[in-house]
């Protein structure tokens, strides 16, 4: 192979000698944000074969995990990429194709060396590193300390495979796949010149009223060299700051609206800001029963309810619980917007404005009630409870039946992939499965289904 500057790929990269790093791959012309620069093809390696052979050869620094426990080594440019704590190329692992894809995470010059993020676990000694912040003090806070570009994939046995869903997903908004579309808001941040006054700042965000409930799916800080820039709120006016710790002017930046559900869409959202990335993971689906909340519509209908029942289950992470459950209580209140959803959204709702723990301002819904949480229905939802679960920025619908004719989830309209509206939730229907829906049938009022 070629060690300086005559192999180019159709991005016009370069691999040229890159000092005390060996060969990297440089920028022959201006590299535009969001641009591919390389796609590479990766050759697998079983497990068995790299723990007997390759683990003591020179490819040890050039394979890595893939899917199912085998070591992917790619090919293309894709091997000469080198580490940096400051990467200008994210990448997102295609393992349908079993390639690599390389985007660009911010304008490139010419003449630029093209790095990605390894991970924090090097094994060589990074050309020209400064000293590090100790890692306690950026860990220190619960907000995970300070990010990266590289999209933080969960290992394979962690997720569970599309194919084992107990429910079908429909694709997210295609908006959310290209990097054009993906929804953003302006959130206030500020830079933070000097690494020692992180710890501080943490600290004091932690206990300040600064609240960032909506923008639960972002990582609090971003690195880029030597500045930490940490992200303070979505408010119209910029937040009040310690006057005793160095930051510059708080200024405004776009950042995604929602967490990333595929590899592709966490690529381009991490090039904004660092999102995080919210696939399916093994031991949520204790959670996912759906046949929890179908029982409970069974059980409302022997009490002469409508029998549709919503629940939000406790989010994976917390070690508290936290679930909502609710029927519809159209029968019973007399009142025709009492739908099982309107009923625990307004559940959830109350629960906030009467905990002690919410700052006054979050009281009564004025704080997002739905972010990251998963929603589990009977049936789905309708216009109306479609738009509530808009408003409230529910990250994920899950429905059992759909329903033609009023639903907002794609029966008769799809309203998170409407233009204009402000969030995108990803939908999902239950394969059905044991589940018998019999029970479940909604009675016709007027020629009409009531829901
Ligand atoms: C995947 S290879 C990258 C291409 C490599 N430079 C080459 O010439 O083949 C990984 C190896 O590159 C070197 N490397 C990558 N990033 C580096 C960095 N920031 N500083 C020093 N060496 C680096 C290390 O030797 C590492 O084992």
């Amino acid at each position: 192979m070629a060690s300086s500057g005559n192999l180019q790929n159709p991005a016009q990269c370069l691999v040229k000698n890159s000092p005390g790093k060996g060969r990297g791959v440089f920028a022959a012309t201006s590299i535009p944000r969001h641009s591919i620069v390389e796609i590479s093809p990766v050759l697998l390696f079983t497990k068995e074969e790299y723990e007997q052979h390759g683990k003591y050869t020179i490819l040890d620094s050039y394979t890595f995990k893939w899917k199912n426990g085998s070591m992917a080594l790619a090919l293309g440019l894709g091997s000469l990429f080198n580490h940096s704590d400051s990467p200008n190329v994210s990448y997102t692992i295609d393992a349908c194709t079993d390639s690599i894809r390389y985007i660009a995470a911010r304008n490139i010059e010419p003449d630029e060396e093209l790095c990605i993020y390894y991970g924090h676990n090097l094994w060589f000694d990074p050309a020209g590193a400064k000293a590090a912040v100790p890692k306690d003090e950026l860990d220190a806070d619960g907000w995970g300390g300070l990010t990266n570009l590289q999209p933080e994939i969960p290992s394979d046995d962690a997720i569970v495979p599309e194919e084992d869903l107990p429910f079908e997903r429909f694709k997210p908004p295609p908006e959310e796949e290209t990097a054009e579309s993906i929804r953003t808001v302006q959130a206030w941040a500020v830079d933070v010149p000097d690494q020692r006054s992180i710890g501080p700042m943490l600290k004091w965000l932690k206990h300040s009223e600064v609240d960032a409930d909506e923008l639960g799916h972002l990582k609090r800080v971003r690195k880029q060299g030597e500045t930490s820039t940490f992200l303070l709120n979505v408010s119209p006016e910029a937040p009040a700051l310690p006057q005793d710790i160095q930051l510059s002017e708080p200024f405004l930046v776009k950042v995604p609206s929602s967490a990333a559900l595929t590899t592709t869409s966490l690529a381009f959202k991490n090039v904004l800001w660092p999102t995080t990335y919210a696939p399916r993971r093994k031991g949520e689906a204790d959670d996912w029963s759906m046949g929890k909340v179908v029982q409970e519509a069974l059980r409302r209908r022997q009490q002469g309810e409508l029998p549709v029942a919503a629940y939000v289950p406790t989010p994976y992470e917390a070690s508290d619980d936290s679930s909502f459950m609710a029927h519809d209580t159209r029968q019973s209140a007399a009142h025709p917007l009492r739908h099982a959803v309107m009923n625990v959204i307004r559940h959830i709702a109350d629960d906030r404005a009467r905990s002690e723990d919410e700052p006054q301002t979050a009281r009564n819904g004025t704080n997002y009630l739905l972010t990251s949480r998963i929603l589990f229905t009977t049936h789905e939802p309708c216009i109306m409870c479609s738009m509530a679960l808009l408003h409230s920025r529910v990250k994920e619908v899950v429905y059992l039946i759909p329903m033609e004719k009023t639903g907002g989830c794609g029966g008769s309209i799809c309203l998170p992939t409407l233009p204009g509206v402000n969030h995108r939730f990803g939908i999902c229907r239950w394969k059905g499965g044991t589940i018998d829906e019999a029970g479940l049938q909604l009675g016709c009022v007027n020629g009409f289904i009531e829901l």
